[in-house]
């Protein structure tokens, strides 16, 4: 694909306060990122996600994070929230992501052996997939750590869109958006002043060297 008019996607990811979310959107985040799964510092219930889901913008997609949640939780954050797309990031397989009737990005936990992770691979285990999405994490392991992993280990021939994750920051999403050309990128941890707690500063500058970048490879 030419890139000539291209423009990478941004995700961000692990919101918590409505005030974080409207300026996300006036820098032009394209997706804010809820976060369901247990455990995480970032975890909301849907009651809480469907009021932040108000502080969004037109044309700014919702995203709603799981790991190995039960199928009721993803149900009930369908039904309440509505997102209008789903990111799993656990031992979900294919059928237990498509349903719920709203498309889905698979992560890939590259801080395992990376080379069982080959693009036919993925594609005929996750057939329904929009696209997916690769993070640090080990299987089993959770995601918003902050660590990078090797982005030469991400599979080539891939015929879906891919989501680059894992350990993005202002200072390294330039290098990042030249080296992988991913079709989006997912920040959490690399935007915040705390886990949970976005960074204005920070969140500008990430769009920033996001766009610095497109302009380079253009
Ligand atoms: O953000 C979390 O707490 C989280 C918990 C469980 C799984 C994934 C999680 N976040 C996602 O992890 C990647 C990388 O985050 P970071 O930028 O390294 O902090 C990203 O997709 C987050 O959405």
């Amino acid at each position: 694909m030419s890139r000539l008019l291209f423009r990478t996607r941004i995700k961000f990811c692990g919101m918590t306060r409505p005030g974080d979310i409207r300026l996300a959107c006036e820098l032009g985040a394209d997706a804010i990122g809820f976060v369901f799964a247990p455990g995480s510092p970032r975890r909301l219930d849907p009651e809480e996600a469907r009021a932040m889901r108000n502080a969004l913008a037109p044309l700014v997609d919702a995203v709603a994070l799981f790991m190995d949640n039960p199928a009721e939780e993803v149900r009930e954050v369908v039904r309440r929230v509505r997102p209008s797309l789903l990111q799993f990031h656990g031992s979900e397989d294919d059928a237990f992501c498509r349903g719920f009737g709203v498309p889905y990005l698979k992560a890939v936990p590259m801080g395992d052996d990376p080379r069982a992770y080959t693009a036919t691979a993925l594609q005929l285990r996750y057939p329904g997939a929009a696209g997916f999405l690769f993070d640090s994490h080990v299987r089993g392991g959770s995601g918003g750590s902050g660590r990078t992993f090797d982005w030469a280990q991400i599979p080539s021939g891939l015929h879906k869109p891919f989501v680059l994750a894992g350990g993005i920051t202002p200072d390294n999403v330039f290098d990042a958006v030249l080296t992988v050309q991913p079709w989006g990128v997912d920040v959490s941890s690399g935007i915040e002043s705390a886990p949970g707690i976005k960074d204005g500063y920070k969140m500008r500058r990430f769009v920033e060297e996001v766009r610095r970048a497109d302009c380079h490879i253009g």
